[in-house]
C-alpha cells in the first residue's frame, strides 16, 4: 500500500482518550494517558507485561471507570462510559481468553453478535410473525456474509467447544463483526496461536480493515505482527505513555528500546 493510499484510508479522529488515570488500590494501572484513534486505521497498544494495555481497552469499552479523564467517541464525551453504551454506539471487542458459548454452534454464537441490532422484541416476534421473520432473515443474511468472509462455512453447525483454538478465535472475531462495529477492539488476537493461525488471523484483520473500513485497535505481544499490521502504535510502560507514532518511529525510540530490554536510567 502506498503512502497516498494509506492517507486516504485514514480519516478524522474517531476516539480520543484524554488524561486517563486508573488506579487499583496503590497500583496506578494508567497514569494520565492521552491518545487518539483515527477512523480507518489499525492502531496498536503495546508494552511489557503489566504496562496497562488491557486496562486501557477496558476503559475504552466502559468495563473500568477511570478516576480521571474522559473518552470522546465520535466527538461525544462519555463520562462514564458503560459497556452497553459502548456496544450500542458501535464499539465491539474480543477477549484475551475466548468468551464464546461453547455448547452453541458457530452460527448461533455469531448470531449473538447481532442482538443489539434486533429491533423486534420477543413479543413482536411472537405476535407479528411477519415482521419478526423478515428481521430474522436480514440478520441471518448478514451473519452468513460474515461466515463466508471468515471462510468458516464448513464449521457453521459445529459446537464451538469442539473447534481448535485458532478457529475459536476466528469465530469470536466473527461475533464482533456481526455487530458491524465502527471500532473493533482486539485483545491479543494471536495469543496462543501457531504460525499458520497467526498468518490467517493477520490476513483477516487486514481484510476487515480494508474491505469493511472498520477501525481497529489491538493489543498484541508479537512484535513482528504489530509492526506489520499497524498504522500507528502507542507504547505503555508501568501505566505511563512512553511513545506514540508509526511503527518505524516507535521502533527507533530509545525509551521503548530500553523498556523492552529492561534498562533503567538514573
Ligand atoms: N482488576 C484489577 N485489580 C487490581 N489490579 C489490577 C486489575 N487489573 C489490572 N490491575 C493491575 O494494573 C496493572 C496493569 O495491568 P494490565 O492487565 O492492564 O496490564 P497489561 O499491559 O494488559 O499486562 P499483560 O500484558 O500482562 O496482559 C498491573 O499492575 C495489574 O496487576
Amino acid at each position: 500500500m502506498t503512502v497516498t493510499d494509506q492517507q486516504s484510508r485514514i480519516g478524522e479522529q474517531i476516539l480520543h482518550a484524554e488524561n486517563i488515570t486508573l488506579g487499583f488500590g496503590g497500583v496506578k494501572a494508567l497514569n494520565d494517558i492521552s491518545f487518539d484513534i483515527r477512523k480507518g486505521e489499525i492502531r496498536s497498544i503495546i508494552g511489557p507485561n503489566g504496562a496497562g494495555k488491557s486496562s486501557m481497552l477496558n476503559v475504552i469499552n466502559g468495563f473500568y471507570q477511570p478516576q480521571e479523564g474522559t473518552i470522546h467517541f465520535k466527538g461525544v464525551p462519555y463520562r462514564p462510559m458503560r459497556p452497553y453504551l459502548a456496544a450500542s454506539n458501535g464499539i465491539a471487542r474480543t477477549f484475551q481468553n475466548i468468551a464464546l458459548f461453547r455448547g452453541m454452534s458457530t452460527l448461533d454464537n455469531i448470531m449473538t453478535g447481532r442482538v443489539l441490532k434486533m429491533k423486534a422484541s420477543l413479543i413482536e416476534q411472537a405476535f407479528y410473525v411477519l415482521r419478526g421473520k423478515k428481521e430474522e432473515l436480514e440478520h441471518r443474511e448478514h451473519v452468513e456474509k460474515v461466515i463466508d468472509f471468515l471462510e468458516i462455512q464448513a464449521i457453521r453447525r459445529t459446537p464451538v467447544g469442539r473447534l481448535p483454538y485458532g478457529l475459536q478465535k476466528r469465530v469470536e472475531l466473527g461475533r464482533a463483526l456481526a455487530a458491524e462495529p465502527d471500532l473493533l477492539l482486539l485483545d491479543e488476537p494471536m495469543a496462543g496461536m501457531n504460525l499458520e493461525e497467526k498468518e490467517d488471523m493477520s490476513r483477516f484483520i487486514v481484510d476487515v480493515n480494508e474491505q469493511f473500513g472498520t477501525t481497529i485497535a489491538l493489543i498484541e505481544h508479537d512484535m513482528s505482527v504489530v509492526m506489520d499490521l499497524s498504522d500507528r502504535v502507542v507504547v505503555l510502560d508501568y501505566g505511563r505513555k512512553l511513545a506514540d507514532g508509526t511503527p518505524d518511529e516507535v521502533r527507533g525510540d530509545q525509551a521503548v528500546i530500553d523498556a523492552y530490554l529492561g534498562v533503567t536510567h538514573e
